[in-house]
């Protein structure tokens, strides 16, 4: 990709929301090993006429036709309001989303419009105009941009995307987000199945109450993972990557869900959940062959033909530890 002299371009990478253990709370930025750009890029370029988004890429025919239901274009309006309350000058720009990113994949897709989007108008700002604002101003905005466009407010996609890591939402609205050490070491198999199962739909499934035994399970194990991650102990770690709040109930929106999830647990891998609300399943090994062998299978048993065209495709990734990154010219 090229990118002008008077114009910024920001990738924007996929995450597992949830990771299993922490339901809105714990997200992980990945990334393919192979170096596919697996995320969304949004190019923001000074002009003299009047704003305009375009929308480019594999899945763009997914998203409204209508710029002003695009997450990309609110993203500009609410970016523009604050360098209106800040004080700063406000020009015209062209603004182009190649989506590459299928929606309501769980792969995190509205979160990497969001951040490559309020990432590109802040890196814009910064290069041209000598002003932006602070990664935790930034990240306030994206998760009211997420907000808006799923129903409620989670920074589980947002925050991994925007900084990288393995990140855990705090509640206190000056962090939001902390970095978690990750396991570096190991290699997540994302499967896309090619259908769409949207974010509010699937927690629309969920209960709104669960029983006491369900709530200590659940604190036991989002604690445990977390004193593993700090202590690096792998086993510990994905030994309690079980889901009890969300996948008992979202595995039925997902064919061939449960028999992968047994299958790959039965053949030694670490951990197998659904990534966010899903449809997406990952799964983790810390073995490339293993992952590679893992990809093949998934490729052939989990993917789905919708009106006899396959969508999907599976990915094996690592932790994407840089997050929301400037693109150099041709790169
Ligand atoms: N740039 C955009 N990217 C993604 N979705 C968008 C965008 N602009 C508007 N939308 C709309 O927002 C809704 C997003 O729904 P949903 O939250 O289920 O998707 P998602 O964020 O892609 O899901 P996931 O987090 O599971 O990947 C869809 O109806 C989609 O058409
Ligand atoms: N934590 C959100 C993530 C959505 O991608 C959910 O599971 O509903």
């Amino acid at each position: 990709m090229s990118v002008s002299s008077n114009s910024v371009s920001v990738f924007a990478p996929a995450s597992i929301g949830n990771v299993s253990v922490g339901f809105d709370v714990l997200g992980l930025a990945v990334k393919p090993v192979d170096g596919t750009l697996l995320g969304d890029v949004v190019t923001v370029t000074q002009v003299d006429e009047e704003s305009s988004l375009t929308v480019l890429g594999r899945f763009a025919d997914k998203l409204p036709s209508n710029k002003e239901d695009n997450i990309v274009w609110s993203c500009l309006i609410l970016f523009n309001q604050a360098l209106e309350q800040a004080n700063q000058q406000v020009v015209n720009v062209a603004l182009t989303l190649d989506k590459k990113m299928p929606v309501g994949s769980g792969l995190g897709s509205s979160a990497c419009s969001v951040v490559a989007a309020l990432a590109g108008l802040n890196a814009f700002y910064q290069n041209h105009h000598n002003f932006s604002f602070s990664k935790e101003q930034m990240l306030k905005m994206m998760g009211q941009m997420e907000a808006q466009i799923s129903g409620s407010l989670h920074y589980d996609n947002v925050a991994p995307c925007y900084y990288g890591g393995l990140q855990l939402m705090v509640p206190d609205e000056e962090i939001i987000s902390r970095a978690l050490p990750s396991f570096d070491d190991c290699y997540y198999v994302m499967a896309y199945p090619g259908i769409e199962v949207s974010t509010k739909a699937a927690r629309d499934v969920l209960p709104v109450q669960y029983s006491r035994a369900d709530v200590i399970r659940y604190g036991q194990n989002l604690a445990t993972f977390v004193d593993a991650c700090h202590r690096q102990n792998k086993a510990q770690a994905f030994s309690v990557l079980t889901d009890v709040v969300a996948e008992p109930y979202r595995k039925e929106l997902l064919p061939k869900y449960e028999q992968a999830h047994d299958y790959l647990t039965s053949q030694g891998a670490l951990a197998v959940g659904i990534s966010g609300s899903g449809p997406t399943l990952f799964c983790v090994v810390d073995d490339k062959q293993q992952a590679e062998t893992f990809a093949q299978w998934l490729n052939e048993h989990y993917l789905q033909e919708v009106d006899g065209q396959s969508h999907g495709f599976v990915h094996v990734c690592k932790a994407d530890n840089t997050g929301a990154a400037e693109l150099l010219a041709d790169s």
